[in-house]
């Protein structure tokens, strides 16, 4: 099988170049490769390659900076996954695509199911819904996983940044009133690996396609997942300057941002684990395994 991979060096798609190697041969690109703004570049890439599959981890993952720069994270997040899905389209080939909690507006007090309304609160979550709309609309053969909240032990993320100001500060604001799942992205390559292992042995014809919610399971505050990381980053003797006692909880009102954050961000993954049969461990595991990687 002959597989498409972007983002090669963002934290999913680090870990899906090791995940997706015995499933097939594997073209894996980054921005320097191929500029997924540019639309002929890509399409000229994907007629190139001729993959059966694309994988897509590449996005514009800057939230606050989104509200900004609107064009770049529409060219990325919204026209990028169509023209991958015309593209697919026309080779017979699939799309694995990822997307996000952000699509939704956390006003549901209970956790997001697939049938539930969408309703972004922000550029990079209307982005991301477009791209979703658009790549389905293109093809029928693309799989949607919707994450949140992901940490990987390669790239930017939660944990990293709760690191490094616990190294320079000696107290942390954090908000307690935004509820989700830390997801390793060594889990979502893991369970995308055992995704196309399937869609190998069912043919395009019988593997069920479409929206899937994907997460570890569990669920937390950013709050506790920040004094979680600072915890374990004590035990293992970094010279931090705080402990968990100096990280004070806050309500979001209290820490203002560019793009507005949902407040529930908590994914139903039942139709995930009943399809693929596949159990989802806790965020702890995974993270705490990212921890001993970087501390
Ligand atoms: N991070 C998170 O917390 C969450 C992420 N998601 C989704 O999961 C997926 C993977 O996220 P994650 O691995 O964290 O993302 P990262 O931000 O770690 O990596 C994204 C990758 O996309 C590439 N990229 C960005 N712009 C372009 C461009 N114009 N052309 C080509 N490549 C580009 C970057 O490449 P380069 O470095 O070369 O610029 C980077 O390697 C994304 O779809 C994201 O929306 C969903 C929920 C939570
Ligand atoms: C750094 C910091 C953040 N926060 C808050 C802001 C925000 O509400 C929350 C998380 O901040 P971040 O900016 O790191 O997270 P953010 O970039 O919003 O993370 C999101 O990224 C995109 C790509 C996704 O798809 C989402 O699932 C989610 O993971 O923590 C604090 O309260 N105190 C702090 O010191
Ligand atoms: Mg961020």
């Amino acid at each position: 099988m002959n597989i498409l991979l972007t983002g090669k060096n963002g934290q999913v798609g680090f870990e899906l170049q090791r995940a997706l190697a015995p499933l097939g041969n594997v073209h894996a690109v980054d921005s320097g490769d191929c500029d997924l703004a540019d639309a002929d570049a890509l399409r000229a890439l994907i007629r190139d390659v001729r993959p059966s599959l694309i994988v897509n981890p590449a996005a514009y993952t800057a939230v606050d900076r989104a509200e900004t720069e609107v064009d770049k994270a529409m060219a990325v997040n919204a026209r990028a996954p169509g023209i991958m899905g015309e593209e697919a389209e026309r080779l017979g080939a699939s799309v694995i695509h990822f997307s996000t909690d952000y699509v939704f507006d956390g006003h549901k007090p209970t956790p997001y199911t697939e049938q539930d309304p969408t309703g972004p609160l922000g550029v990079y979550g209307q982005s991301k819904l477009d791209g979703e709309k658009d790549l389905a609309s293109a093809t029928r053969r693309h799989l949607i996983l919707r994450t949140s909240w992901v940490v990987g032990a390669h790239g930017h993320n939660f944990a990293k940044t709760m690191l490094r100001l616990a190294a320079e500060r000696t107290h942390l604001n954090v908000v307690n009133d935004q509820l989700g799942a830390p997801t390793s992205a060594a889990l979502l390559a893991d369970l995308t690996a055992h995704v196309v292992r399937r869609l190998q042995t069912d043919g395009v014809h019988e593997f069920p396609f479409g929206i899937y919610h994907l997460t570890a399971s569990g669920e937390t505050s950013w709050h506790n997942y920040a004094c979680h990381v600072v915890a374990q980053g004590l035990q293992a003797g970094l010279p931090l300057k705080l402990t968990p006692e100096h990280i004070r909880a806050i309500a979001t009102d209290a820490y203002p941002t560019a793009a507005r954050r949902p407040q529930n961000s908590r994914l139903d993954t039942s139709q995930f684990r009943a399809t693929f049969g596949l159990r989802l461990p806790p965020w702890q595991q995974g993270l705490d395994h990212i921890l001993q990687q970087i501390l």
